[in-house]
């Protein structure tokens, strides 16, 4: 099976107020397709990882591959460009613009990569809400659904340049069951249906057990 997303040797120091070795020799793999979670105590380097994995932080030892690319030492603008078009992000707070309606928030990913006319990124983001059930949602304003929506037009808005990969840091934190269940169940499709890899940090044991794999951390080490 490929591989999409490939860490080798990752380590990380902050400087300051001392010292600290954050990640300590980071090595693991995301297959296509697979369905992986980080779990691991507060403070083992979880979100550490997770922003060094998605380019957002650059500052730190190892390689990184992608799609069997190394995307390490890339300029500012290209690691801009990566993130948006192979990374998909959703976060434990949706991050929506209240303002915007529902379809020009899944829009804008797209918009900022301009690849595509304005009638064909509408086209997409009306078929990514399709896909995810929310649909009737497309002309209502962000600040107008409910928290298990804004979290699917979240997931919608992820999808919308067709990633490589979808990263999460606690996606479902913020979700009452029922709602962290049906993210779970979108996620699982988008895996086994579309064979989208998904790597997802949580806190939530019943999530990470019914993933492919738990990458365990403890104390900024892959420990299983
Ligand atoms: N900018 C920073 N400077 C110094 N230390 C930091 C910085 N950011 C995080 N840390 C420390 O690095 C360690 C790892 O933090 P990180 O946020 O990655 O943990 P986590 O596993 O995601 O925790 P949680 O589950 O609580 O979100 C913690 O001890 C934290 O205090």
């Amino acid at each position: 099976m490929s591989i999409v997303l490939e860490a080798k040797h990752i380590n990380k120091y902050f400087k300051k107020p001392v010292l600290f070795h954050v990640l300590k020799d980071i090595n693991f793999q995301v297959k296509k397709g697979e369905f992986a979670s980080i779990m691991g105590k507060s403070g083992c380097g979880k979100s550490t990882l997770l922003y060094i994995l998605s380019t957002m932080d650059t500052d730190y030892e190892g390689e990184l591959l992608l799609n069997n690319k190394l995307i390490t030492n890339q300029s500012r603008d290209h690691f801009s460009y990566i993130r948006n078009k192979h990374i998909g992000f959703v976060f434990q707070f949706h991050y929506l613009l209240s303002e915007f309606s529902v379809l020009e928030n899944v829009m804008l990913p797209a918009k900022k990569l301009a690849e595509k006319s304005h009638e064909e990124i509408e086209h997409d983001a009306f078929e990514k809400l399709k896909m995810l059930n929310i649909a009737h949602l497309a002309k209502k304003r962000a600040s107008r659904v409910s928290g298990g929506e804004k979290q699917r037009i979240a997931i919608a808005r992820a999808l919308i340049n067709n990633p490589s990969i979808i990263m999460g840091d606690e996606p479902t934190g913020n979700l009452d069951s029922h709602n962290a269940e049906n993210v779970f169940n979108i996620f699982k499709k988008l895996s086994d249906e579309q064979r989208l890899s998904l790597l997802i940090v949580t806190h939530d044991e019943d999530f990470a057990n019914k993933t492919d794999r738990i990458i365990q951390m403890a104390d900024g080490k892959i420990i299983s």
